[in-house]
Protein backbone atom coordinates (compact mmCIF):
# COMPACT_ATOMS: atom_id res chain seq x y z
CA UNK A 1 0.00 0.00 0.00
CA UNK A 2 1.48 3.37 -0.97
CA UNK A 3 1.67 6.09 1.66
CA UNK A 4 -1.06 8.74 1.57
CA UNK A 5 0.27 12.26 0.95
CA UNK A 6 -0.39 14.70 3.79
CA UNK A 7 -0.17 18.34 2.71
CA UNK A 8 1.34 20.69 5.28
CA UNK A 9 -0.08 24.19 5.37
CA UNK A 10 1.78 26.76 7.44
CA UNK A 11 -0.06 29.76 8.88
CA UNK A 12 2.77 31.19 11.01
CA UNK A 13 2.62 34.44 9.04
CA UNK A 14 -1.18 34.75 9.31
CA UNK A 15 -2.62 33.03 12.42
CA UNK A 16 0.86 33.16 13.99
CA UNK A 17 0.82 36.94 13.48
CA UNK A 18 -2.30 36.95 15.72
CA UNK A 19 -0.13 35.78 18.67
CA UNK A 20 0.07 38.21 21.57
CA UNK A 21 3.46 39.93 21.45
CA UNK A 22 4.39 38.79 17.95
CA UNK A 23 4.93 41.41 15.24
CA UNK A 24 6.59 40.41 12.01
CA UNK A 25 8.39 42.98 9.90
CA UNK A 26 8.38 42.64 6.12
CA UNK A 27 11.92 41.23 6.25
CA UNK A 28 10.87 38.77 8.97
CA UNK A 29 8.01 37.57 6.76
CA UNK A 30 10.34 37.07 3.82
CA UNK A 31 12.83 35.12 5.96
CA UNK A 32 10.14 32.91 7.49
CA UNK A 33 8.62 32.17 4.08
CA UNK A 34 12.06 31.23 2.71
CA UNK A 35 12.72 28.99 5.72
CA UNK A 36 9.37 27.20 5.31
CA UNK A 37 9.95 26.80 1.59
CA UNK A 38 13.30 25.13 2.28
CA UNK A 39 11.77 22.92 4.95
CA UNK A 40 9.40 21.33 2.41
CA UNK A 41 6.09 22.86 3.54
CA UNK A 42 3.42 22.65 0.81
CA UNK A 43 1.55 25.89 1.47
CA UNK A 44 2.80 29.08 3.10
CA UNK A 45 0.01 31.43 4.13
CA UNK A 46 1.59 34.87 4.09
CA UNK A 47 -1.11 36.98 5.72
CA UNK A 48 -4.20 38.97 4.91
CA UNK A 49 -3.64 41.29 1.92
CA UNK A 50 -5.84 44.34 2.16
CA UNK A 51 -6.09 44.16 5.96
CA UNK A 52 -2.92 46.18 6.58
CA UNK A 53 -0.17 47.80 4.46
CA UNK A 54 2.51 45.30 5.53
CA UNK A 55 0.53 42.26 4.40
CA UNK A 56 -0.44 44.00 1.16
CA UNK A 57 3.23 44.79 0.49
CA UNK A 58 4.25 41.21 1.28
CA UNK A 59 1.93 39.98 -1.47
CA UNK A 60 3.53 42.24 -4.10
CA UNK A 61 5.75 39.33 -5.06
CA UNK A 62 5.88 35.63 -4.35
CA UNK A 63 8.54 34.76 -1.76
CA UNK A 64 8.58 30.98 -2.26
CA UNK A 65 9.84 28.82 -5.09
CA UNK A 66 8.53 25.37 -4.11
CA UNK A 67 5.72 26.03 -1.67
CA UNK A 68 2.43 27.48 -2.85
CA UNK A 69 1.93 30.97 -1.51
CA UNK A 70 -1.52 31.54 0.00
CA UNK A 71 -3.46 34.73 0.73
CA UNK A 72 -6.12 34.78 3.44
CA UNK A 73 -9.30 36.85 3.65
CA UNK A 74 -12.97 36.65 4.40
CA UNK A 75 -15.76 35.77 2.05
CA UNK A 76 -17.64 38.64 0.45
CA UNK A 77 -19.67 40.87 2.69
CA UNK A 78 -23.45 40.45 2.57
CA UNK A 79 -25.30 43.01 0.50
CA UNK A 80 -22.67 43.38 -2.24
CA UNK A 81 -21.42 41.18 -5.05
CA UNK A 82 -18.02 39.49 -4.99
CA UNK A 83 -17.00 41.72 -7.92
CA UNK A 84 -17.73 44.81 -5.81
CA UNK A 85 -16.10 43.65 -2.62
CA UNK A 86 -12.83 45.50 -1.87
CA UNK A 87 -11.64 42.64 0.35
CA UNK A 88 -11.95 40.16 -2.49
CA UNK A 89 -10.35 42.64 -4.90
CA UNK A 90 -7.29 42.83 -2.61
CA UNK A 91 -7.07 39.03 -2.53
CA UNK A 92 -7.26 38.77 -6.29
CA UNK A 93 -4.56 41.42 -6.70
CA UNK A 94 -2.20 39.53 -4.39
CA UNK A 95 0.59 37.55 -6.05
CA UNK A 96 -0.66 34.33 -4.50
CA UNK A 97 -1.08 30.83 -5.87
CA UNK A 98 -3.94 30.07 -3.55
CA UNK A 99 -6.70 32.05 -1.87
CA UNK A 100 -8.00 30.96 1.50
CA UNK A 101 -11.43 32.29 2.42
CA UNK A 102 -12.67 32.17 5.97
CA UNK A 103 -16.40 31.69 6.48
CA UNK A 104 -18.60 31.03 9.47
CA UNK A 105 -19.83 27.44 9.69
CA UNK A 106 -21.73 27.77 12.98
CA UNK A 107 -25.31 29.02 12.63
CA UNK A 108 -25.03 30.84 15.96
CA UNK A 109 -22.11 32.92 14.56
CA UNK A 110 -24.00 33.72 11.39
CA UNK A 111 -26.86 35.05 13.53
CA UNK A 112 -24.78 36.82 16.19
CA UNK A 113 -21.53 37.92 14.51
CA UNK A 114 -22.58 38.38 10.89
CA UNK A 115 -26.22 39.22 11.65
CA UNK A 116 -27.33 37.86 8.27
CA UNK A 117 -29.69 35.05 7.22
CA UNK A 118 -28.09 31.59 7.08
CA UNK A 119 -28.71 31.38 3.33
CA UNK A 120 -26.85 34.64 2.65
CA UNK A 121 -23.73 33.16 4.26
CA UNK A 122 -23.93 30.18 1.88
CA UNK A 123 -24.30 32.56 -1.06
CA UNK A 124 -21.25 34.48 0.16
CA UNK A 125 -19.23 31.26 0.28
CA UNK A 126 -20.30 30.11 -3.19
CA UNK A 127 -19.77 33.48 -4.90
CA UNK A 128 -16.40 34.11 -3.24
CA UNK A 129 -15.03 30.67 -4.15
CA UNK A 130 -16.32 31.02 -7.71
CA UNK A 131 -14.76 34.48 -8.11
CA UNK A 132 -11.32 33.24 -7.03
CA UNK A 133 -11.65 30.12 -9.18
CA UNK A 134 -12.59 32.29 -12.17
CA UNK A 135 -9.40 34.28 -11.55
CA UNK A 136 -7.45 31.04 -11.90
CA UNK A 137 -6.52 30.55 -8.26
CA UNK A 138 -6.51 27.45 -6.19
CA UNK A 139 -9.15 28.04 -3.52
CA UNK A 140 -9.63 26.86 0.03
CA UNK A 141 -12.36 27.54 2.53
CA UNK A 142 -11.50 27.72 6.22
CA UNK A 143 -14.78 26.69 7.88
CA UNK A 144 -14.53 28.76 11.04
CA UNK A 145 -16.01 27.10 14.17
CA UNK A 146 -16.75 23.99 12.16
CA UNK A 147 -16.71 21.55 15.07
CA UNK A 148 -18.80 23.67 17.47
CA UNK A 149 -21.09 24.40 14.53
CA UNK A 150 -21.37 20.74 13.67
CA UNK A 151 -22.29 19.88 17.25
CA UNK A 152 -25.00 22.59 17.28
CA UNK A 153 -26.37 22.17 13.75
CA UNK A 154 -24.64 19.46 11.69
CA UNK A 155 -26.72 20.09 8.59
CA UNK A 156 -25.79 23.75 8.43
CA UNK A 157 -22.08 23.21 9.17
CA UNK A 158 -21.96 20.55 6.50
CA UNK A 159 -23.82 22.70 4.00
CA UNK A 160 -21.13 25.41 4.38
CA UNK A 161 -18.41 22.85 3.64
CA UNK A 162 -20.34 21.29 0.76
CA UNK A 163 -21.16 24.69 -0.79
CA UNK A 164 -17.46 25.53 -0.97
CA UNK A 165 -16.53 22.13 -2.36
CA UNK A 166 -19.23 22.23 -5.01
CA UNK A 167 -18.21 25.79 -5.97
CA UNK A 168 -14.72 24.45 -6.76
CA UNK A 169 -12.70 24.75 -3.56
CA UNK A 170 -9.66 22.46 -3.71
CA UNK A 171 -9.60 22.18 0.07
CA UNK A 172 -12.28 22.55 2.70
CA UNK A 173 -10.57 23.12 6.02
CA UNK A 174 -12.40 22.21 9.20
CA UNK A 175 -11.43 24.66 11.92
CA UNK A 176 -11.60 24.14 15.65
CA UNK A 177 -11.50 27.88 16.04
CA UNK A 178 -12.14 28.05 19.81
CA UNK A 179 -9.84 25.08 20.42
CA UNK A 180 -12.26 23.35 22.76
CA UNK A 181 -12.85 20.12 20.85
CA UNK A 182 -11.23 16.89 22.03
CA UNK A 183 -9.48 14.28 19.84
CA UNK A 184 -12.24 11.64 19.85
CA UNK A 185 -14.84 14.26 18.82
CA UNK A 186 -12.56 15.46 16.01
CA UNK A 187 -12.09 11.89 14.78
CA UNK A 188 -15.82 11.17 14.80
CA UNK A 189 -16.85 14.41 13.10
CA UNK A 190 -14.13 14.31 10.42
CA UNK A 191 -15.09 10.70 9.62
CA UNK A 192 -18.71 11.86 9.18
CA UNK A 193 -17.65 14.72 6.89
CA UNK A 194 -15.67 12.36 4.64
CA UNK A 195 -19.03 10.82 3.68
CA UNK A 196 -19.81 14.15 1.94
CA UNK A 197 -16.38 15.48 0.96
CA UNK A 198 -13.49 13.14 0.11
CA UNK A 199 -10.70 13.15 2.70
CA UNK A 200 -8.10 14.26 0.14
CA UNK A 201 -10.03 17.55 -0.06
CA UNK A 202 -10.30 18.01 3.70
CA UNK A 203 -7.99 19.91 6.01
CA UNK A 204 -7.80 20.44 9.75
CA UNK A 205 -7.00 23.72 11.51
CA UNK A 206 -6.77 23.13 15.26
CA UNK A 207 -6.23 25.58 18.10
CA UNK A 208 -4.56 24.56 21.34
CA UNK A 209 -6.95 25.83 23.99
CA UNK A 210 -7.24 22.33 25.50
CA UNK A 211 -3.61 21.44 24.79
CA UNK A 212 -4.90 19.04 22.12
CA UNK A 213 -4.13 20.82 18.84
CA UNK A 214 -1.47 18.33 17.75
CA UNK A 215 -3.52 15.34 18.91
CA UNK A 216 -6.60 16.78 17.18
CA UNK A 217 -4.67 17.23 13.93
CA UNK A 218 -3.47 13.63 14.06
CA UNK A 219 -6.99 12.42 14.90
CA UNK A 220 -8.29 14.26 11.82
CA UNK A 221 -5.63 12.63 9.66
CA UNK A 222 -6.53 9.21 11.05
CA UNK A 223 -10.15 9.95 10.16
CA UNK A 224 -9.24 10.82 6.58
CA UNK A 225 -8.22 14.52 6.36
CA UNK A 226 -5.18 15.08 4.15
CA UNK A 227 -4.19 18.66 4.86
CA UNK A 228 -2.90 19.90 8.22
CA UNK A 229 -2.71 23.57 9.05
CA UNK A 230 -0.38 24.71 11.80
CA UNK A 231 2.36 27.11 12.78
CA UNK A 232 6.04 26.98 13.70
CA UNK A 233 6.40 26.51 17.45
CA UNK A 234 2.62 26.59 17.80
CA UNK A 235 2.27 30.36 17.43
CA UNK A 236 -1.29 31.59 16.97
CA UNK A 237 -4.31 33.28 18.42
CA UNK A 238 -4.77 32.79 22.22
CA UNK A 239 -3.14 29.44 23.15
CA UNK A 240 -1.81 28.99 19.64
CA UNK A 241 -2.30 26.66 16.70
CA UNK A 242 -1.23 23.07 16.17
CA UNK A 243 2.56 23.06 16.35
CA UNK A 244 3.82 22.07 12.90
CA UNK A 245 7.27 21.37 14.28
CA UNK A 246 5.86 18.71 16.60
CA UNK A 247 3.62 17.36 13.85
CA UNK A 248 6.54 17.05 11.44
CA UNK A 249 8.54 15.19 14.10
CA UNK A 250 5.64 12.81 14.75
CA UNK A 251 4.75 12.23 11.10
CA UNK A 252 8.36 11.59 10.12
CA UNK A 253 9.60 9.64 13.10
CA UNK A 254 6.74 7.67 14.60
CA UNK A 255 6.51 4.38 12.79
CA UNK A 256 2.75 4.21 12.63
CA UNK A 257 2.62 7.52 10.72
CA UNK A 258 5.83 7.17 8.73
CA UNK A 259 4.63 3.93 7.17
CA UNK A 260 1.20 5.18 6.13
CA UNK A 261 1.70 8.88 5.41
CA UNK A 262 4.18 10.91 3.36
CA UNK A 263 4.96 14.63 3.74
CA UNK A 264 7.08 17.01 1.68
CA UNK A 265 9.74 17.23 4.40
CA UNK A 266 12.69 14.95 3.54
CA UNK A 267 15.27 13.40 5.89
CA UNK A 268 17.80 16.22 5.41
CA UNK A 269 15.11 18.85 5.99
CA UNK A 270 14.00 17.00 9.13
CA UNK A 271 17.56 17.39 10.40
CA UNK A 272 17.07 21.18 10.16
CA UNK A 273 13.91 21.17 12.31
CA UNK A 274 15.63 22.25 15.53
CA UNK A 275 17.42 25.03 13.71
CA UNK A 276 14.20 26.26 12.06
CA UNK A 277 12.32 26.27 15.35
CA UNK A 278 15.04 28.20 17.17
CA UNK A 279 15.67 30.57 14.27
CA UNK A 280 12.05 31.68 14.46
CA UNK A 281 12.33 32.34 18.20
CA UNK A 282 15.58 34.19 17.65
CA UNK A 283 13.91 36.39 15.02
CA UNK A 284 11.01 37.15 17.36
CA UNK A 285 13.29 37.64 20.35
CA UNK A 286 11.47 34.92 22.27
CA UNK A 287 13.19 32.43 24.55
CA UNK A 288 12.87 28.99 22.89
CA UNK A 289 10.71 26.52 24.81
CA UNK A 290 13.30 24.18 26.31
CA UNK A 291 10.66 21.50 26.69
CA UNK A 292 9.34 21.56 23.12
CA UNK A 293 9.01 18.00 21.77
CA UNK A 294 11.76 16.95 19.33
CA UNK A 295 13.50 20.36 19.22
CA UNK A 296 13.65 21.77 22.77
CA UNK A 297 17.01 22.01 24.53
CA UNK A 298 15.65 19.65 27.22
CA UNK A 299 13.87 17.26 24.83
CA UNK A 300 16.78 14.81 25.05
CA UNK A 301 18.27 15.93 28.34
CA UNK A 302 18.64 13.50 31.21
CA UNK A 303 18.96 14.79 34.74
CA UNK A 304 18.25 11.84 37.02
CA UNK A 305 21.32 9.76 37.86
CA UNK A 306 19.55 6.43 37.32
CA UNK A 307 18.46 7.53 33.84
CA UNK A 308 21.90 8.88 32.98
CA UNK A 309 23.61 5.64 33.84
CA UNK A 310 21.27 3.77 31.44
CA UNK A 311 21.44 6.42 28.69
CA UNK A 312 25.21 6.14 28.68
CA UNK A 313 24.90 2.38 28.13
CA UNK A 314 22.28 2.76 25.39
CA UNK A 315 20.46 6.05 24.67
CA UNK A 316 17.35 4.19 23.54
CA UNK A 317 16.65 3.37 27.20
CA UNK A 318 15.23 6.86 27.71
CA UNK A 319 14.76 8.28 24.19
CA UNK A 320 11.71 7.68 21.99
CA UNK A 321 13.55 8.82 18.87
CA UNK A 322 17.21 9.76 18.23
CA UNK A 323 17.87 13.49 18.87
CA UNK A 324 20.06 13.89 15.80
CA UNK A 325 17.10 13.04 13.51
CA UNK A 326 15.70 16.53 14.14
CA UNK A 327 19.11 18.18 14.55
CA UNK A 328 18.87 18.17 18.34
CA UNK A 329 21.44 17.00 20.90
CA UNK A 330 21.54 14.50 23.71
CA UNK A 331 22.59 16.02 27.02
CA UNK A 332 23.23 14.55 30.43
CA UNK A 333 23.04 17.09 33.25
CA UNK A 334 24.99 17.29 36.40
CA UNK A 335 23.01 18.35 39.46
CA UNK A 336 22.05 17.16 42.90
CA UNK A 337 19.86 14.58 41.11
CA UNK A 338 22.85 13.00 39.41
CA UNK A 339 25.68 10.59 40.14
CA UNK A 340 29.08 9.86 38.61
CA UNK A 341 27.59 8.74 35.30
CA UNK A 342 26.02 12.15 34.73
CA UNK A 343 29.22 13.87 35.70
CA UNK A 344 31.57 11.85 33.49
CA UNK A 345 29.27 12.39 30.49
CA UNK A 346 28.88 16.10 31.14
CA UNK A 347 32.58 16.65 31.67
CA UNK A 348 33.28 14.89 28.40
CA UNK A 349 30.73 17.02 26.60
CA UNK A 350 32.46 20.21 27.74
CA UNK A 351 35.90 18.84 26.94
CA UNK A 352 37.14 17.63 30.34
CA UNK A 353 38.15 13.98 30.52
CA UNK A 354 38.16 12.33 33.95
CA UNK A 355 37.93 8.57 34.51
CA UNK A 356 35.28 7.13 36.83
CA UNK A 357 38.05 6.11 39.26
CA UNK A 358 39.87 9.44 39.27
CA UNK A 359 39.65 10.76 42.87
CA UNK A 360 39.18 14.29 41.50
CA UNK A 361 35.84 13.18 40.05
CA UNK A 362 34.46 12.69 43.55
CA UNK A 363 35.73 16.14 44.55
CA UNK A 364 34.00 17.74 41.54
CA UNK A 365 30.79 15.88 42.36
CA UNK A 366 30.93 16.91 46.05
CA UNK A 367 31.48 20.54 45.16
CA UNK A 368 28.72 20.54 42.54
CA UNK A 369 26.27 19.09 45.05
CA UNK A 370 27.37 21.51 47.75
CA UNK A 371 27.03 24.49 45.42
CA UNK A 372 23.64 23.31 44.17
CA UNK A 373 22.53 23.18 47.82
CA UNK A 374 23.54 26.85 48.11
CA UNK A 375 21.42 27.72 45.10
CA UNK A 376 23.73 27.32 42.11
CA UNK A 377 22.26 25.60 39.03
CA UNK A 378 24.94 24.35 36.67
CA UNK A 379 22.57 22.70 34.24
CA UNK A 380 22.04 26.04 32.51
CA UNK A 381 25.54 27.39 33.11
CA UNK A 382 28.07 25.26 31.26
CA UNK A 383 30.81 27.87 31.43
CA UNK A 384 30.73 28.12 35.25
CA UNK A 385 30.66 24.33 35.46
CA UNK A 386 33.68 24.13 33.18
CA UNK A 387 35.59 26.63 35.37
CA UNK A 388 34.64 24.76 38.54
CA UNK A 389 35.93 21.47 37.11
CA UNK A 390 39.11 23.06 35.77
CA UNK A 391 39.82 24.66 39.17
CA UNK A 392 39.38 21.39 41.04
CA UNK A 393 41.62 19.46 38.69
CA UNK A 394 44.21 22.23 38.88
CA UNK A 395 43.95 23.54 35.31
CA UNK A 396 42.45 26.98 35.90
CA UNK A 397 45.07 29.73 35.48
CA UNK A 398 44.90 32.56 38.05
CA UNK A 399 44.42 35.34 35.51
CA UNK A 400 43.34 38.10 37.87
CA UNK A 401 42.19 38.67 41.40
CA UNK A 402 39.38 40.98 42.42
CA UNK A 403 40.57 43.06 45.35
CA UNK A 404 37.26 44.88 45.81
CA UNK A 405 34.30 46.41 44.03
CA UNK A 406 31.56 48.91 44.84
CA UNK A 407 28.42 49.84 42.96
CA UNK A 408 25.83 52.46 43.77
CA UNK A 409 22.60 53.84 42.36
CA UNK A 410 21.77 57.52 42.39
CA UNK A 411 18.53 59.26 41.54
CA UNK A 412 18.69 63.04 41.12
CA UNK A 413 17.65 65.98 38.99
CA UNK A 414 19.93 66.79 36.07
CA UNK A 415 20.77 70.28 34.78
CA UNK A 416 17.46 70.33 32.85
CA UNK A 417 15.52 69.54 36.01
CA UNK A 418 14.67 66.02 34.81
CA UNK A 419 14.70 63.12 37.24
CA UNK A 420 17.46 60.69 36.17
CA UNK A 421 18.83 57.48 37.64
CA UNK A 422 22.37 56.43 37.06
CA UNK A 423 24.84 54.02 38.58
CA UNK A 424 28.52 54.15 39.24
CA UNK A 425 30.85 51.21 39.85
CA UNK A 426 34.48 50.92 40.89
CA UNK A 427 36.47 47.73 40.46
CA UNK A 428 39.98 47.15 41.84
CA UNK A 429 41.65 44.21 40.21
CA UNK A 430 45.15 42.73 40.46
CA UNK A 431 46.65 41.29 37.27
CA UNK A 432 49.98 39.71 38.16
CA UNK A 433 51.72 42.41 40.19
CA UNK A 434 49.77 45.23 38.55
CA UNK A 435 46.86 46.79 40.47
CA UNK A 436 44.23 48.41 38.23
CA UNK A 437 41.32 50.57 39.34
CA UNK A 438 38.48 51.24 36.89
CA UNK A 439 35.40 53.41 37.28
CA UNK A 440 32.32 53.31 35.03
CA UNK A 441 28.91 54.96 34.94
CA UNK A 442 25.74 53.62 33.42
CA UNK A 443 22.16 54.72 33.02
CA UNK A 444 21.21 51.03 32.75
CA UNK A 445 21.86 50.10 36.36
CA UNK A 446 24.59 48.95 38.72
CA UNK A 447 25.22 45.58 37.04
CA UNK A 448 25.86 47.29 33.72
CA UNK A 449 28.17 49.79 35.46
CA UNK A 450 30.07 46.92 37.09
CA UNK A 451 30.33 45.06 33.81
CA UNK A 452 31.74 48.17 32.12
CA UNK A 453 34.20 48.83 34.95
CA UNK A 454 35.36 45.19 35.06
CA UNK A 455 35.99 45.09 31.33
CA UNK A 456 37.51 48.57 31.10
CA UNK A 457 41.07 47.65 31.96
CA UNK A 458 42.24 44.11 32.46
CA UNK A 459 45.87 44.95 31.79
CA UNK A 460 47.60 42.46 29.52
CA UNK A 461 44.33 40.57 28.90
CA UNK A 462 42.36 43.59 27.73
CA UNK A 463 42.70 42.93 23.99
CA UNK A 464 41.38 39.38 24.47
CA UNK A 465 38.06 40.53 25.95
CA UNK A 466 37.28 43.43 23.62
CA UNK A 467 34.70 41.40 21.66
CA UNK A 468 32.89 40.16 24.79
CA UNK A 469 29.30 41.32 25.34
CA UNK A 470 26.40 40.36 27.56
CA UNK A 471 23.35 39.12 25.67
CA UNK A 472 21.01 37.96 28.42
CA UNK A 473 20.60 38.44 32.14
CA UNK A 474 18.22 36.39 34.27
CA UNK A 475 17.51 36.67 37.96
CA UNK A 476 15.71 34.26 40.20
CA UNK A 477 15.08 34.87 43.91
CA UNK A 478 14.24 31.87 46.05
CA UNK A 479 14.48 30.59 49.58
CA UNK A 480 17.78 28.83 50.29
CA UNK A 481 18.03 27.48 53.86
CA UNK A 482 16.62 30.23 56.06
CA UNK A 483 17.37 33.24 53.84
CA UNK A 484 16.33 34.49 50.44
CA UNK A 485 18.99 33.74 47.84
CA UNK A 486 19.43 35.34 44.45
CA UNK A 487 20.67 33.35 41.47
CA UNK A 488 21.87 35.27 38.43
CA UNK A 489 22.49 33.69 35.05
CA UNK A 490 24.39 35.73 32.49
CA UNK A 491 24.67 34.78 28.86
CA UNK A 492 27.67 36.22 27.04
CA UNK A 493 28.75 36.21 23.41
CA UNK A 494 31.93 37.15 21.60
CA UNK A 495 33.01 38.32 18.16
CA UNK A 496 33.01 34.73 16.84
CA UNK A 497 29.32 34.28 17.67
CA UNK A 498 30.09 31.80 20.48
CA UNK A 499 27.75 32.01 23.48
CA UNK A 500 28.15 30.79 27.02
CA UNK A 501 26.31 31.07 30.33
CA UNK A 502 27.67 31.68 33.80
CA UNK A 503 26.03 31.66 37.20
CA UNK A 504 26.43 33.55 40.45
CA UNK A 505 24.61 33.08 43.76
CA UNK A 506 24.45 35.37 46.77
CA UNK A 507 22.00 36.94 49.19
CA UNK A 508 22.83 40.14 47.29
CA UNK A 509 21.83 40.51 43.64
CA UNK A 510 24.81 42.74 42.79
CA UNK A 511 27.25 40.26 44.32
CA UNK A 512 25.61 37.34 42.48
CA UNK A 513 25.79 39.29 39.23
CA UNK A 514 29.43 40.14 39.81
CA UNK A 515 30.35 36.46 40.31
CA UNK A 516 28.67 35.59 37.02
CA UNK A 517 30.47 38.49 35.28
CA UNK A 518 33.85 37.38 36.61
CA UNK A 519 33.20 33.80 35.46
CA UNK A 520 32.21 35.06 32.03
CA UNK A 521 35.48 36.95 31.58
CA UNK A 522 37.53 34.06 32.97
CA UNK A 523 35.82 31.68 30.55
CA UNK A 524 36.54 34.00 27.64
CA UNK A 525 40.22 34.08 28.60
CA UNK A 526 40.30 30.28 28.71
CA UNK A 527 38.64 30.14 25.27
CA UNK A 528 41.40 32.43 24.03
CA UNK A 529 44.04 30.10 25.49
CA UNK A 530 45.42 32.88 27.73
CA UNK A 531 48.04 31.91 30.28
CA UNK A 532 48.50 33.36 33.77
C1 LIG B 1 -10.54 32.68 13.16
C2 LIG B 1 -9.62 33.65 12.52
O1 LIG B 1 -8.49 33.69 12.92
S1 LIG B 1 -10.21 34.60 11.29
C3 LIG B 1 -8.94 35.76 10.96
C4 LIG B 1 -8.99 36.89 11.90
N1 LIG B 1 -7.94 37.79 11.54
C5 LIG B 1 -8.13 39.08 11.52
O2 LIG B 1 -9.21 39.57 11.81
C6 LIG B 1 -6.92 39.92 11.24
C7 LIG B 1 -7.14 40.94 10.15
N2 LIG B 1 -8.37 41.69 10.30
C8 LIG B 1 -8.46 43.03 10.09
O3 LIG B 1 -7.47 43.73 9.90
C9 LIG B 1 -9.84 43.63 10.08
O4 LIG B 1 -10.71 42.88 10.91
C10 LIG B 1 -10.40 43.69 8.62
C11 LIG B 1 -9.54 44.67 7.82
C12 LIG B 1 -10.39 42.33 7.96
C13 LIG B 1 -11.84 44.17 8.65
O5 LIG B 1 -11.89 45.39 9.37
P1 LIG B 1 -13.29 46.16 9.54
O6 LIG B 1 -13.88 46.35 8.20
O7 LIG B 1 -12.98 47.39 10.32
O8 LIG B 1 -14.24 45.16 10.32
P2 LIG B 1 -14.13 44.62 11.81
O9 LIG B 1 -12.80 44.01 12.01
O10 LIG B 1 -14.54 45.66 12.81
O11 LIG B 1 -15.27 43.51 11.85
C14 LIG B 1 -15.28 42.41 10.97
C15 LIG B 1 -16.47 42.51 10.01
O12 LIG B 1 -16.39 41.44 9.09
C16 LIG B 1 -17.57 40.64 9.13
N3 LIG B 1 -17.14 39.27 8.89
C17 LIG B 1 -16.44 38.48 9.72
N4 LIG B 1 -16.22 37.32 9.13
C18 LIG B 1 -16.76 37.38 7.91
C19 LIG B 1 -16.84 36.46 6.83
N5 LIG B 1 -16.28 35.26 6.92
N6 LIG B 1 -17.48 36.84 5.71
C20 LIG B 1 -18.01 38.07 5.61
N7 LIG B 1 -17.95 38.97 6.61
C21 LIG B 1 -17.34 38.62 7.73
C22 LIG B 1 -18.13 40.88 10.53
O13 LIG B 1 -19.49 40.61 10.61
C23 LIG B 1 -17.82 42.36 10.73
O14 LIG B 1 -18.78 43.08 10.00
P3 LIG B 1 -19.40 44.47 10.54
O15 LIG B 1 -18.25 45.42 10.47
O16 LIG B 1 -20.47 44.75 9.57
O17 LIG B 1 -19.84 44.20 11.92
C1 LIG C 1 -9.51 30.34 10.22
C2 LIG C 1 -8.98 30.30 11.56
O1 LIG C 1 -7.92 30.79 11.83
C3 LIG C 1 -9.76 29.63 12.59
O2 LIG C 1 -10.92 29.32 12.36
O3 LIG C 1 -9.21 29.41 13.67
Amino acid sequence: MSAARIHLFDTTLRDGAQTTGVDFSLDDKRSVAAMLDKLGIDYVEGGYPGANPLDTAFFAQKPTTQAKFAAFGMTKRAGRSAANDPGIAALLEAKADAIVFVAKAWDYHVHVALEIPLEDNLIGIAESVEAARAAGREVMLDCEHFFDGYKANPDYALSCARTAYEAGARWVVLCDTNGGTLPDEIGTIVAEVTKTIPGDHLGIHAHDDCGCAVANSLAAVEAGARQIQGTLNGLGERCGNANLVTLIGALKLKERYRERFAIGVGEAQLGELTHVSRALDEMLNRAPNRHAPFVGASAFTTKAGIHASAVLKDPRTYEHVPPEATGNLRKVLISDQGGKSNLVAELERIGVTLGRDDPRLGRVLDEVKEKEAQGYAFEGADASFFLLAKRIIGELPAYFEIERFTANVERRHNALGELVTFSEAIVKVKVGEEVLISVAESALGPVNALDLALRKDLGRYQSLIEGLRLVDYKVRVFQGGTDAVTRVLIESADETGARWTTVGVSANIIDASFQALVDSITYKLMREGATA
